[in-house]
């Protein structure tokens, strides 16, 4: 597997070269087909990388956005990644992305999960640039490791899957892993010393498929670009 590694001095840094390399991946679709698709990750990880992103010459009106996972919020719920992306990537001129929302006033993703499946069937398919987060516990999107839906998540060929997390709180929507495979662009945006180890560990370790981190199984399955971007 080849996986780009970009190391930063800084979270800013961090922020700013990822938000330019987005920028310059959604342009280039832009120019290729007139509009260009984006999935981004939520937590604590991505807001100021928002922020920046949110700054640069972009036609934000031919970016399509959403979430590659939701907690199933309300969207003014703390918890919520759709709150973390209206406040800080939606505004000013990216106010213009045309965002899909992963949540609906359904009581579980469950329930809510056909909804979101057309909704994202609108999207410009397959994604341009998908921007994935990862948990200590090495999910990404909201692929946990021993959740009861995650084999089926991993081989579903709907765009979506519902997910209860076995500890993390919130039940989830999530793109699947073969939805995320096809992306042109997968980013891993990650900090800290130990998610770094995780990853290293993640992406080398000798075990049967369904053992490996969620985040290993889905990049061995990306085919196309892939690459990390961290900082301590
Ligand atoms: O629950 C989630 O966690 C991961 C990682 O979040 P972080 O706060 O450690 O950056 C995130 O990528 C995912 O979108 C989110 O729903």
């Amino acid at each position: 597997m080849s996986v780009q590694w970009h190391e930063f001095a800084s979270k800013d840094q961090l922020d700013q070269q990822l938000a330019q390399t987005i920028g310059q991946q959604l342009n280039l679709a832009i120019a290729a087909r007139g509009k260009a698709s984006l999935a981004v990750s939520g937590g604590r990880t991505p807001a100021g990388m928002f922020k920046a992103l949110s700054e640069l010459d972009i036609d934000f009106d031919k970016v399509y956005a959403t979430l590659v996972d939701e907690r199933w919020v309300p969207v003014d719920h703390a918890d919520s990644n759709e709150r973390t992306v209206r406040q800080n990537l939606l505004v000013g001129k990216a106010a213009a992305i045309h965002f899909v929302s992963p949540v609906s006033a359904a009581a579980t993703p469950h329930e809510g999960q056909a909804e979101i499946e057309q909704r994202f069937a609108t999207l410009p398919a397959p994604f341009d640039v998908l921007i994935l987060g990862m948990g200590e516990d090495g999910h990404t999107a909201s692929l946990f490791p021993n959740a009861p839906e995650l084999e089926a998540a991993c081989a579903s060929t709907d765009l979506v899957a519902a997910v209860t997390p076995p500890v993390a709180p919130h039940k989830r929507i999530t793109l699947t892993l073969p939805t995320i495979a096809k992306a042109h662009n997968v980013i891993v945006h990650i900090t800290g010393e130990g998610k770094k180890e995780l990853l290293q560990t993640a992406l080398t370790e000798d075990k049967p498929l369904t053992e490996q981190y969620p985040i290993r199984r889905v990049l061995d399955a990306v085919k196309g670009n892939k690459s990390v971007f961290w900082t301590a």
